[in-house]
């Protein structure tokens, strides 16, 4: 929309930070406009409501001035709507405008030891079930919830902070440190020097937002192709926004300044100090600290793509786990839009090995084909389920079979601030049909002895943990500790005891935003057994 209005610059900050920041924050914000509202919230016209929790959101979440919240909104609640409305959206905001948000914080959020998983719902704008998803996925029961610094409410405070922006290098064309240096290189050229006043404020007549957080940039950075679609026809409220064309095209919503020079206030960091930017997981990963993805010359000519860190030491340790035997076909069986496809084919490169990628839904085969471009590899558009019955997805035909599930995508809440409020827990056993039966094909598209990686961007246990040991219990599949990958046992070297330690626990790796600084992706390792059948 943003291109298409051609909103660009600091209106554009301003308008990502607005949107972007009303989306996370809308249960907190919901709660304190119901407090405040003589209506119930759920009467109100959704119009309305929108336009009151874009006022809120300024109000107790920017440094934008109350006058100039209030105003503004209303103003576009006169324009957009007519004038009862307005009125009734003045009342609202001034009453609002009476507290800060802590002191509504107090009123609203009830206490921790009564209700917890209420409290950290409010408090950190999630719905309750994620919350609990959440509970369950670290461990902590209603009592450690009770307690103040609980885990959990570490995990949904990292969804609300601003994601940033990851880089694969892929092997073979881009040397991690030679990607940093070039990074190094293009902020030193965007940078000018330091402005003498404040940081970005909108061109409209309004005052400029100075929200709480991060610099707007215009950029909401690190938008992935997130939350996946849950069957054959994946519908556009499951797929989310997507990146244009994959992994590789970086921010979806993300507007790229059209001089991202006049976006910056700050001296970009030492140009000679490339190592910095390196990820502390994935070796092929480098961190962009700020600017569009595409104005980095190795991603707009395909030598690296945006890439969560998290989605990366996924497929890394897929490709480098140690494997007897024969070690060339590999095997992506929900590849779309192919980040992962792209990274495990470059690796492949160098491997001799091929790569079949298997989408389903065409629009997303092109993408991974894409991805794919100039790289040993070969995309099918089908139904992962069909191996052993597609010509081109023989039983036991593949070494290496990744299969990073359609999923709820709890774990990248972080990177789309809507999805939290679209899914709902009736998604979970359909999607956990579906993982079970793509875990299981994968399993049969594996050679006797050879390599599965299981992956979701969910950190719920019954899409992780539950579903693969019922998987294994049926199958006879052998879960390979992940730890088994150096890099991969470093990161779960974050993850504290009994689940670092117990057998059962240990073989998985499960990734969190407030312990890695990645999207909450789950890996889990399987070898099929030699001379079974499922
Ligand atoms: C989590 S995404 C995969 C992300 C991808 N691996 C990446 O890194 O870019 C899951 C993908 O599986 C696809 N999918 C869903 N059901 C499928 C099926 N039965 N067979 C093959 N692909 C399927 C979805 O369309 C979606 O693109």
């Amino acid at each position: 929309m943003l291109v298409e209005r051609r909103i660009t610059g600091r209106d554009a900050a301003f308008v990502t930070e607005l949107t972007y920041g009303t989306l996370r924050h809308r249960g907190t914000l919901d709660a304190i406009l119901a407090a405040g509202s003589s209506r119930p919230i759920d009467k109100v016209d959704l119009r309305v409501l929108q336009a009151l929790r874009l006022g809120a959101y300024q109000l107790l979440f920017t440094r934008v001035p109350d006058h100039a919240a209030v105003a503004g909104t209303v103003e576009v609640a006169r324009v957009a709507l007519t004038d009862g409305p307005a009125r009734f959206v003045n009342a609202v905001l001034r009453r609002v405008a009476e507290r800060d948000l802590a002191d509504w914080l107090t009123e609203v959020v009830p206490p921790l030891g009564d209700d917890p998983v209420a409290h950290l719902a409010i408090r950190y704008s999630h719905p309750e079930w994620v919350v609990r998803a959440f509970a369950d996925a670290l461990g902590e029961d209603v009592a450690r919830l009770a307690e103040p610094e609980s885990e959990t409410a570490k995990a949904l405070a990292a969804d609300n902070e601003r994601p940033g922006v990851d880089l694969a290098a892929r092997p073979g064309r881009i040397d991690p440190l030679e990607l940093a240096t070039e990074i190094r290189t293009e902020l030193t050229r965007w940078t000018r020097p330091p402005a003498p006043e404040k940081p970005a404020e909108p061109t409209s007549p309004e005052p400029g937002p100075e929200p709480t957080g991060p610099e707007p940039t215009g950029l909401e950075p690190g938008l992935e192709p997130g939350p996946e679609p849950t069957g054959p026809e994946p519908g556009p409220e499951l797929t989310g926004p997507e990146a244009p064309s994959g992994e590789d095209s970086g921010p979806a919503a993300a507007p790229e300044p059209e001089n991202p020079a006049a976006e910056r206030t700050e001296p970009a960091p030492p140009a000679d100090d490339p190592s910095s930017l390196l990820g502390r997981w994935s070796p092929v990963a480098v961190k962009l600290p700020e600017g569009a993805p595409g104005n980095i010359p190795a991603v707009a000519d395909g030598r690296a793509h945006v890439q969560d860190e998290g989605s990366q030491l996924c497929a890394w340790s897929l490709a480098t786990a140690p494997l007897d035997g024969p070690d060339a076909r590999w095997l992506d069986l929900c590849a779309g839009p192919g980040g992962k496809a792209g990274l495990l084919a470059s690796i492949g490169v160098d491997r001799g090995a091929h790569l079949t990628a298997v989408e389903i839904t065409e629009h997303r085969a092109v993408l991974v084909q894409q991805a794919v471009e100039g790289l040993p590899a070969t995309v099918l558009t089908a139904d992962g389920r069909d191996v052993g019955t597609h010509p081109d997805l023989p039983e036991g035909g593949f070494d290496r079979v990744l299969v990073d599930a359609p999923c709820t995508g709890l774990g990248a809440l972080r990177r789309r601030p809507e999805a939290r409020w679209r899914k709902e827990p009736g998604d979970v056993p359909a999607l956990a049909k579906l993982q079970r039966e793509l875990l299981v094909a994968a399993l049969r598209a594996a050679r006797p002895g050879g390599l599965v990686a299981y992956v979701t961007c969910s950190p719920h246990l019954a899409e992780t943990r539950v579903l693969v040991a019922d998987v294994c219990r049926r199958t006879g599949a052998e879960p390979v500790d992940v730890r088994i990958v150096p890099e991969a046992a470093a990161a779960a070297e974050l993850n504290p005891t009994p689940e670092r330690v117990s057998a059962s626990r240990a073989a998985a790796l499960q990734l969190w935003p407030h312990r890695h600084g990645t999207d909450a992706m789950f890996l889990s390792l399987l070898r099929k057994p030699v001379g079974r059948h499922d």
